[in-house]
């Protein structure tokens, strides 16, 4: 017997497509788009617009494809870490940050992470799956107070242009007229720069960019970071700058800060001189500290110098606050590795 096919990931056009084949009227594929994006139903049961024959063939079809998180853990500051099993029997970590009136909800867009930067947990457990459109979204819409989430960083385990099919789809499908009709604007992808899906990226989509970049100078950076053979951070600024920042698109800059590997003024300097012309901010990270890793976290005092010098240089900066880290939910902490592989 084929396995049902998951609604939540599909387009309007796709569902539609598949309620033809099935001889429904073709004003069901609306129906079903309006009750999984915006009335977030999460059985084709409750779907009572549609008659309770067609329901039937929709139920041997179709799944939703919602599944609630298996674990929420909570920050004594408001952080909540939720896990999640994807379709595959794997798991996956999701962040909720409040922030005065804000909601941020942390994505993963992958199971692990291939790109093994040194001083991330998530690279510590190598690339287990790519998330579907439908998982991602799943993640949005069955964490708790989902209803309140203003905005959403893909910050979470993976790297979304490593999976940028999926990421854009369900991006598209956050910003849906059928859906939740988003601005691009709630919403950040955060990469380390693939260079030729950051191309797409840049083309296809008005979302925010964030670039993690924590090291000028090349040789250094691509001692933590091997990304850096394939797509040196100069091309990726390279490529940056034939695109126009001025105006509602954001790109910012994260810069972890490691204790004297690159915290000094030094290596603010190489930084202004590498985004010189570019209109960005710069975002310093605290370093969490992970497992069986040498890097530590710089000083209060060279972060603060730090910042400084490149709000002396024109660009603003700002020093990010630690959130859920006594949860390991903080940036780079997300690891599912521990629980296994159930599939
Ligand atoms: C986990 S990544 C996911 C998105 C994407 N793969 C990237 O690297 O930009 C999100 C952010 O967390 C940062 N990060 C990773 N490990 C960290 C750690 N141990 N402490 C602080 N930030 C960390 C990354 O550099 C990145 O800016
Ligand atoms: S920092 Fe981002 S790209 Fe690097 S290993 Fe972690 S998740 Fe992957």
């Amino acid at each position: 017997m084929e396995s049902k096919q998951y609604l939540l990931g599909m387009t309007l056009a796709e569902i539609t497509e598949s309620v033809l084949e099935l001889n429904l009227p073709k004003f069901t594929g609306k129906q079903i788009a309006d009750w999984i994006y915006v009335k977030r139903v999460k059985s084709i049961d409750e779907m009572t617009n549609i008659s309770l024959k067609n329901r039937e063939i929709l139920s041997e079809n179709f799944d939703i494809g919602r599944s609630d998180p298996l674990d929420v853990k909570t920050s004594v500051d408001g952080t909540r870490k939720m896990l999640f099993r994807t379709h595959n029997g794997k798991f996956i970590e999701t962040v909720t940050i409040p922030e005065d009136d804000r909601l941020t909800i942390c994505v993963s867009s992958q199971v692990g992470c291939r790109m093994n930067c040194d001083f991330c947990m998530t690279g510590k457990q190598g690339l287990q799956d790519n998330l579907t459109a439908g998982e991602i979204l799943n993640q949005v819409y069955s964490v708790p107070d989902s209803e309140d989430i203003t905005n959403l960083v893909f910050m979470g385990m993976g790297e979304p242009l490593d999976n940028y099919k999926n990421v854009k789809k369900a991006s598209e499908l956050l910003m849906a007229e059928y859906g939740l009709a988003w601005s691009p604007k709630r919403i950040t992808l955060s990469s380390i720069g693939l260079t030729s899906n950051l191309k797409r990226f840049l083309d296809d989509s008005r979302c925010h960019l964030a670039i993690s970049l924590h090291n000028p100078i090349p040789e250094e950076r691509l001692s933590i970071m091997p990304i850096e053979k394939s797509a040196p951070i100069t091309s990726v600024i390279d490529l940056l700058r034939d695109y126009d920042w001025s105006h509602q698109r954001r790109l910012s800059f994260e810069y972890i800060m490691f204790d004297g590997v690159n915290d000094s003024p030094l290596y603010a300097r190489e930084l202004a001189k590498l985004l010189n012309g570019l209109d960005c901010r710069i975002n310093l990270i605290r370093f969490h500290v992970i497992p069986m890793s040498k890097l530590r976290p710089s000083t209060d005092e060279n972060m603060i110098k730090f910042r400084d010098t490149l709000s002396s240089k024109g660009f603003i900066c700002t020093i990010r606050a630690s959130r859920g880290e006594d949860i390991f939910a903080a940036c780079g902490m997300l690891s599912t590795s521990k629980i296994g592989n159930k599939s």
